[in-house]
Formats: structure tokens, sequence, C-alpha cells
């Protein structure tokens, strides 16, 4: 970024304001909110706690045109090749485009196609929420557990956990269970207490290759086949396969008419919009799958096609890089103020830290620069017993992201639990303040000994969603997603691979042979034989 004009200009803004406080910022100018949120439904985003400027504002834009994004966002939304170390689109965007958008793929309108497999996933939804899916012994489903790590598991888990409860979501009395660790410690508490006649898998995988799906699901055909002998009739009614790779999950034994599809140009963490979601219209139903989609669509158009100053992944992208780069901080916290994004923070981290967690350059180049930051979080409340002291009073600097339904139990008929929102959002606005402005928000703070000091100035941002619902959800999602592109146009990575994972899973398989005995220890680090051989000492005397 040397030779970048805006980069420059921002180190040296970023060197003027660096002995200003939040709190002066908000002396200064009283405006500050009116400048600094947008209020776009179904999200209102305040990032007047930001230690930035109008200024501030106006030069990363200016870096943002440098770095040509409105082009990049064109060829995002054009089908290009966007994913250039795997050469390929990353479309995840026009799963949630309506058919009437018309959009392409290598000349074919795939319009068609995704609208069709939507309907397939209606369909398998409605036969099973209806108890019309018979299990091998004729009884109808009560359970249904999706195998899937990674993007095939966060983001139906995490969706199905934040919306649980909304009032327009159609109820089941299915139970979904999500299963995802390859050591089988979700798993096999999870088969004591399941009854195999009434139990229904998902096997969720992009590849179908991943050893932790293949693990848990051999697991499970392990445990049906103990009860029913009869493999194929277990594996037509009792699995569902999701993937991008038919042929694999032909292989595997699910045959075709239990298959949904997705495609290559989806990456599996930005997959929660295609049949990965199925279980979500499980839950849910698929009017409110349908209204996550449409959420999502709403800001896949503001972000192509509103101006900066209102454009909320524009604005969350730059004061992300404005904050990693020039404020210098290098951890992000998600904070929900609702038990219902529980594994919101989890998912992003997948989403933020896979896709930007990169240090070469789209053309292979070393970065000279931070890149995406630490990111991590906890329901705000109970964070706020446990990890706020370094927020306040520690040596790190971090950002946060405040997120918050303005609207929860209205229609409930317990007026216990309004007030219980209205002090979830209380602490939430106190949080924020007290991190911003430090302990200048008390009267007199001159006498205060120093353990009791709050310095502030820990920047945040605090988005605030009309209600929690599957068209807010998407909105949110979306938002994240986007925000994500705008930092890899800006820092020149390629969000949408993850090379970094693959050589990892190589070197466990080797490992794994190593344990089997299958293979000599002669090479290895001396940690990795000392291990090997503790376990397998250990083993031999406990055979
Ligand atoms: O969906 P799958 O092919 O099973 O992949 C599951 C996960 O595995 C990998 O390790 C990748 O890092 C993730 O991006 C992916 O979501």
């Amino acid at each position: 970024m040397q030779d970048s004009p805006s980069w420059s200009a921002l180190l040296e803004h970023a060197d003027q304001l660096a002995s200003s406080h939040i709190y002066s910022l908000f002396e200064q100018d009283q405006a500050r909110f009116e400048k600094f949120h947008v209020s776009s439904s179904p999200i209102l985003f305040d990032y007047s706690k930001q230690l930035l400027t109008e200024q501030t504002v106006e030069l990363l834009f200016k870096l943002a045109e440098e770095k040509k994004l409105p082009e990049r966002i064109a060829a995002l939304f054009s089908g290009a090749h966007v994913n250039t170390s795997e050469d390929r689109p990353a479309m995840h965007w026009a799963l949630r485009s309506p058919a009437t958008d018309h959009t392409f793929y290598n000349g074919d309108d795939i319009s068609q196609p995704v609208a069709a497999e939507l309907d397939k996933i209606a369909g398998f939804a409605e036969i099973i929420r209806s108890g019309q899916w018979r299990g091998f012994s004729g009884y109808a489903i009560t359970d249904v557990v999706n195998i899937g790590v990674g993007g095939s598991d966060l983001g139906p888990m995490m969706s199905c956990m934040a919306l649980e409860d909304c009032i327009d979501v159609e109820p089941t009395p299915l139970r979904i269970h999500f299963v995802s660790s390859m050591d089988g410690t979700q798993l096999s508490p999870l088969l004591d207490k399941l009854n195999p006649h009434t139990t229904l898998f998902i096997l969720s995988s992009k590849s179908f290759t991943t050893i932790d799906t293949l693990s848990n699901a051999a697991t499970a055909l392990n445990w049906l086949n103990q009860a029913c002998s009869e493999k194929e009739k277990v594996l037509s009614s009792h699995f569902i396969g999701i993937s991008a790779q038919q042929d694999k999950m032909s292989a595997w034994g699910i045959p075709e008419s239990n298959q949904l599809y997705f495609w290559d140009w989806v990456g599996g963490r930005y997959s929660m919009w295609s049949s990965i979601g199925f279980p979500i219209a499980l839950k849910l139903g698929i009017r409110a799958f349908r209204q996550l989609l449409a959420g999502a669509h709403c800001m896949d158009k503001q972000f192509q096609n509103t101006p900066w100053k209102q454009n909320l992944p524009v604005l969350l992208g730059l004061i992300g890089v404005w904050n990693s780069n020039f404020q210098k901080i290098n951890t992000h916290a998600i904070l929900p103020y609702d038990g219902r994004l529980k594994y919101l923070p989890t998912y992003l981290s997948q989403l933020e830290m896979e896709s930007n967690g990169k240090s070469v350059t789209r053309a292979g180049q070393s970065v000279a620069f931070k890149t995406c930051p630490i990111l991590w979080g906890e329901v705000g409340p109970n964070a706020q017993h446990a990890f706020y002291q370094l927020l306040h009073q520690g040596t790190e600097r971090v950002s946060c992201d405040f997120i918050a339904p303005a609207m929860r139990y209205h229609e409930h008929t317990n007026p216990s639990l309004t007030q219980q929102h209205e002090l979830a959002l209380a602490n939430c606005f106190a949080q924020s303040r007290l991190l911003a402005l430090g302990e200048r928000v008390l009267p007199d703070s001159s006498s205060l000994p120093s353990y009791k000091r709050y310095p502030g100035n820990q920047p945040s941002s605090t988005i605030i969603l009309d209600e929690l619902t599957p068209f807010s959800l998407g909105a949110l999602i979306a938002l994240y997603e986007h925000k994500v592109f705008v930092q890899s146009v800006i820092w020149d990575i390629n969000p949408f691979d993850q090379w970094g994972v693959e050589l990892g899973k190589k070197l466990a398989s080797d490992t794994l042979e190593l344990l089997q005995g299958h293979r000599s220890l002669e090479g290895y680090d001396p940690s990795t034989s000392g291990l090997v051989a503790h376990i397998v000492n250990a083993w031999k005397q406990n055979s």
C-alpha cells in the first residue's frame, strides 16, 4: 500500500487523531449520532462511537474508490471469476435472487435450477414436517440430525437457534439436532437417547469428502443397521444427502431421490442460502426460509445500489479497515444482546477469519499490513460477567459490534419478559457507552483510585434490528458477507478460498496411519513421535 495516496493520507490522518478520545469527539459535536448512523429497515447502524470523523469517512471512501470497489462489486454480481485461486465465481447471492432476475452462469440461466432446488427443499420439508416421511418400520420421523461441519453446520445451526421462537415461523414438533465434531462427543450421547425407527439423518457436505462428517455418518449408519440390517432400506428411509457432489452422495449409498444439490459456485461458508439451509426450512417452515433469503437479497441490493454514506456493508467494511490498519486494533468482538444469537459469533468467526485470514494478495505477494482481525464473541449479557473486564481495563484495544433487536416479547403475556428485554437493551447501551467514553461518564472521576479507572476509547458499532425475524437475520448475515468482501477488496486478497485449512487435513490422515501402526515414525519431529509413542503405549497397556 506504500504507493497508495489514500492509504498514506489515512496514515497521516490517524496520526492526527492519535491523541483524540471518543469522549472529546462527542463533546465537540452534539450531532455526532445524526451524522454517524444509518437507519435502513430492518437495521439501524450506529457508528458514532467509533474513533473517527467525517474526514476519516471521506478518506476511507477515497481508498475504496482507489481500490476500485465499485468495479469489484459489479464483478461479484456479474458472475466473474472473483475466486481467482479456484478460478470460479462466488454466486451465493444468486441463491436469494428472485427467479425473475435471470442470473447467468457460463451462459446458462441458473435462476430456474435454483428455484427448482428451492421447491425441492420445500417439498422435502413438507413431507417430513407433516409426518409423511416414514422410517424403515413405518413410523413417522420425530428427530432429524444434521451431520456437517463448518459451513455445512454453522449457518443452519445458528439460524435455527436464532429464529426458534419467532412469531412468523410455522412451528413443528420435530426435534432438530446438529452434530459436527469428529470425536463423536455430540453423536454418541445423542444416539443413546434417539429412537432409530424415527430418526432421520441429513448428511451435509459440499465436498462430501470431509472426514469429520463421513466418520459421524458411518457411526450413524452402524447405529441404524443394529436396528435394521437391511442397508438399502435404511439408506432410503433414514438419510438425506446435501452436496455439490452428486456422484459422491450416490457412492456413499444415498439414493438420488434423497439428494439435495447445490453448486460449486457457492462457497461453504456462504452456503446457508442453498440446500445446506434445509434444516432451517425443516425447523421453521419454508415460508420463513424464503423470508431469510428475501432479507439477504434486500442487503444485496443495498450493497449494489446505495450511495456509500448509506451503504451498510461498505460502511461496516471500511470501519473495520480503519480499526485494523490505522487504529492498529487487531481483535474484534461480536456481542449480541439476545441469547437467540448465541451462535452468531461462531458463525461470523468462520465467515470473517476463513475468508480474510490471508497474508498474500490475489497476485500472490505477501501483504505488508494487517488483514482480518481475530474475531470472537459471546452473548453480551453473559460476557459482561466473563471477559468484559479486559475490554474495560485490560491492555488490549478491542473493537466491538453490539447487536440487539429493538422489539422483543411485545406479544407475550408475561410482562416480566418485556422488562427482561428492556434490561438487556439498557445493558447493551450502557456497556458501549462506558467502553467509548470511559470514566468521563461520571460527574467527577478525578478522585478515583487507579484500579477504579476506566480509560474508555474502545470503539464500537451498534446494530439494532427492528425485530429478530427471518428477514432481518437474512439481511444481517448478508451485511457481514459483504463487509468481508469490501475488506478483501481493500486488502486485495481472495476471500473465497481457504487453502490454509488443507494441509492440516492431509497431515491428520498421515498421522492416523502413524497411530494405527501403518507408517513409520521415522522423519517425524520428536514431539509428534513422542506423543504418538505415548498413546500407542497407553493403548497397549489397556488392551
Ligand atoms: O461442506 P464440506 O465440504 O464438508 O466442508 C466443511 C468445511 O470444511 C473445511 O475444512 C472448510 O474449511 C470449510 O470452509 C468447510 O465449510
